[in-house]
């Protein structure tokens, strides 16, 4: 008999365990279940239609998942229905968790928190292998279709999972000199199906000079040009349909003529830590021009303060990320910009 973990309002483990779909639940207690998609880079991605001899919903368009069993955890079961449901392996796919939420029905005796999850792998019509008892049909949809089934009231649970259906957005990180943009970049390529797009390297790429060249023999002004001219191809890219995880300079936001275009064309992520924190993320490393004789917590502290105004009013979402590692704040992300 298959058994579910029974967890608390704070979605940690009582240590005790249901027999699934015993729906007689007290309250305070939850169960767990998973749900996901696979989305191919042309934005399509597989749904499939419930048997028409199910006693819940029949007929009804579906997307993968299933309650969390006993000892198993919430990736592992999402891997395990997406195999099972579909025949798709998932676990070496980008993407994972988007978000979660919670439903509690007193009356019908059913807690449960719902996992959402976002894959990103392409495959066709041959890589799937169907659950034959459970499934009457599938088909490859893109968003606006979910949107017109939904409308029809032929898609399950549409209001608690539309988030995901949303196109990713063009992703740009902003923040401090060693706020972490450079590496939670590198890090979002697991989550997301972009190309990184690093403006200091590129910049460095395009001239041929290292950025602390550039600044002695050209000077600050020249370098913020060649930024401004950089944030302006990244515009063109992405209304030509190429997103990326854009890694900005610290200094991006000093030009206005930036920030608007950031904020037109994408959702802007603002890293924040301490200038202790930074001090010690960057004080060994010499290829910071701005920093140069400058290598000190005071400094650090008041050129802070004074672009502070300047990168909150320009971003989407605040993470702060002293004391996190990259693959936390990366998950983070992923889960803010739906
Ligand atoms: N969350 C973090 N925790 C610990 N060290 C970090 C973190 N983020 C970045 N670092 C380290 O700090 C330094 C600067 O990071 P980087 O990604 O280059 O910052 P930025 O691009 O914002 O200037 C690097 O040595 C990096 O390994
Ligand atoms: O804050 C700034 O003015 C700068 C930050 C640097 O990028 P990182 O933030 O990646 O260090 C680099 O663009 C240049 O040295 C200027
Ligand atoms: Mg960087």
């Amino acid at each position: 008999m298959e058994k579910w973990d029974i967890y608390d309002r704070n979605k940690k483990k009582t240590g005790r365990q249901m027999i699934r779909n015993d729906w007689t639940m007290k309250e305070g207690d939850f169960h767990l279940t998973v749900l996901g998609i696979v989305q191919r880079s042309d934005g399509r991605f597989v749904i499939t239609k419930r048997v028409e001899t199910k006693s819940w919903a029949p007929g009804a368009w579906e997307i993968s998942g299933g309650g969390v069993m006993a000892g198993e955890s919430s990736k592992e079961a999402i891997q395990r229905e997406i195999k099972e449901e579909i025949g798709l392996d998932v676990s070496k796919a980008k993407g994972g968790l988007v978000y979660s939420y919670m439903r509690e029905n007193p009356e019908e005796g059913d807690n449960y928190f719902v996992d959402v999850y976002k894959f990103f792998m392409d495959y066709n019509e041959k890589d799937l292998k169907l659950q034959e008892s459970e499934t009457a049909g599938f088909k490859f949809v893109n968003a606006e279709e979910v949107f017109d089934l939904a409308h029809k009231e032929q898609f399950l649970h549409f209001d608690s999972i539309k988030r995901i259906f949303k196109k990713e957005p063009q992703i740009f990180l902003i923040g401090f000199m060693g706020a972490g943009k450079s590496s939670v970049a590198q890090q979002l390529k697991n989550f997301l199906p972009y190309e990184v797009l690093e403006m200091d390297q590129r910049i460095v790429e395009d001239s041929n000079m290292k950025i602390a060249d550039i600044f002695e023999k050209y000077g600050e002004d020249y370098f913020r040009d060649l930024e401004t001219n950089l944030v302006k191809t990244i515009e063109s890219d992405y209304n030509n349909g190429k997103q990326y995880v854009v890694s900005c300079g610290g200094g991006v936001v000093v030009r206005e003529d930036n920030t608007q275009i950031m904020k037109r064309c994408g959702k802007v992520i603002l890293l924040t830590a301490s200038p202790e924190t930074i001090y010690e993320r960057v004080k060994d490393n010499k290829s910071r021009p701005i920093l140069n004789g400058n290598m000190n917590v005071e400094y650090i502290e008041k050129l802070m303060q004074k672009r502070k105004d300047l990168y909150e009013s320009v971003a989407d979402v605040v993470i702060p990320t002293d004391g996190k590692d990259t693959k936390t704040i990366a998950e983070e992300i992923v889960m803010n910009i739906y």
